[in-house]
């Protein structure tokens, strides 16, 4: 099946009378893992509360698993799963009872459980309960059980927060292996690195709107430094013009035996935030 898995035209959202989110607009195709970009309070859990039925919109449409999200059923919630600060994981059960409850909760065998405690780098550490359970490994145990009926759909708010690099880079390979069985995942993050490595698109979200929604490497391209970085042997280091008077400059130095080196930064996707929003992290 192809289309979008996943989709908000025009949606708003206020809290009294305090927009929070401001008429946003976007979707999602089958199959790719969409990053939701923003520093913290742009909005980006709110909009997991939305895409979940946690909270309701004030205008706006949208539309999940083909249908509008008025009309999605118990059985379409099913097709979902949720990784996100409110994910409850039983204190006083080990982390594979957890999984093994979740399997139940949701009508399948506890058969992959297993699986997803390896994949998660926590079979060693399967009868550890909860409550002893170090914050990474809490969250790595609540993304394995939002994995256990295998969801179509997959959303996860700050999959990766507080987790160290190792859990982390296990988590991305998770991400991976998701995307090539086709899983869709709606992926909040502040981390512009995460979402190089994983996203095949991301939307930059800004005090509630969306500033930029492309392909990352597209959104790199166009906010690329239109400058080169020169060296010279005399003349010391500057930045010169991507034009034609830049051009001519960089022909006389060579010219003149003056030009040591060029060099041109590719921008990365936190640059590209600062340009659109104008903020820092
Ligand atoms: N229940 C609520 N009542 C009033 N304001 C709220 C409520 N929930 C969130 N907000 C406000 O809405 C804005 C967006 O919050 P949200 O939690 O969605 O941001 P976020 O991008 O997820 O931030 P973070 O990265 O810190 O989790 C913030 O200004 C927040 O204070």
């Amino acid at each position: 099946m192809t289309g979008a898995i996943l989709s908000m035209d025009a949606v708003s959202l206020s809290f009294k009378d305090k927009r929070v989110l401001d008429n946003l607009t976007f979707s999602i195709p089958r199959g790719q893992t969409f990053g939701f970009l923003g520093p913290s309070g742009a909005g980006k859990t709110t909009t997991i509360k939305l895409l979940t039925r946690q909270l309701a919109k004030d205008a706006g449409r949208i539309s999940l698993l083909g249908r509008p999200i008025e009309r999605a059923s118990a059985a379409d919630y099913e097709r979902i799963g949720i990784l996100s600060d409110t994910s409850a994981l039983y204190d006083r059960m080990s982390i594979a009872d957890n999984l093994r409850f979740y399997a139940r909760l949701r009508g399948v065998s506890h058969g992959r459980v297993p699986y997803l405690l390896e994949r998660m780098g926590l079979t060693d550490s399967a009868k550890t309960l909860i409550k002893n359970c170090s914050k990474g490994m809490r969250q790595r145990a609540a993304l394995a059980a939002s994995l256990v009926h295998q969801p179509e759909l997959l959303f996860l708010d700050e999959p990766t927060s507080g987790l160290d690099p190792a859990a982390r880079a296990e988590v991305h390979k998770m991400l991976g292996e998701l995307r090539d069985r086709g899983t869709t995942v709606f992926l909040t993050t502040h981390d512009m690195a995460e979402a190089e490595a994983v996203c095949d698109r991301v939307a930059i979200l800004n005090d509630g709107a969306i500033v930029a929604c492309d392909d990352p490497e597209e959104l790199k391209l166009r906010y690329a430094r239109n400058r080169v970085v020169i060296r010279t042997r005399t003349r010391g280091t500057f930045e010169v013009a991507k034009d034609a008077a830049g051009a001519d400059l960089i022909d006389d130095l060579m010219r003149a035996g003056e030009l040591v080196s060029i060099h041109s930064d590719e921008p990365n996707l936190e640059e590209v935030f600062l340009e659109v929003t104008g903020r820092e992290f």
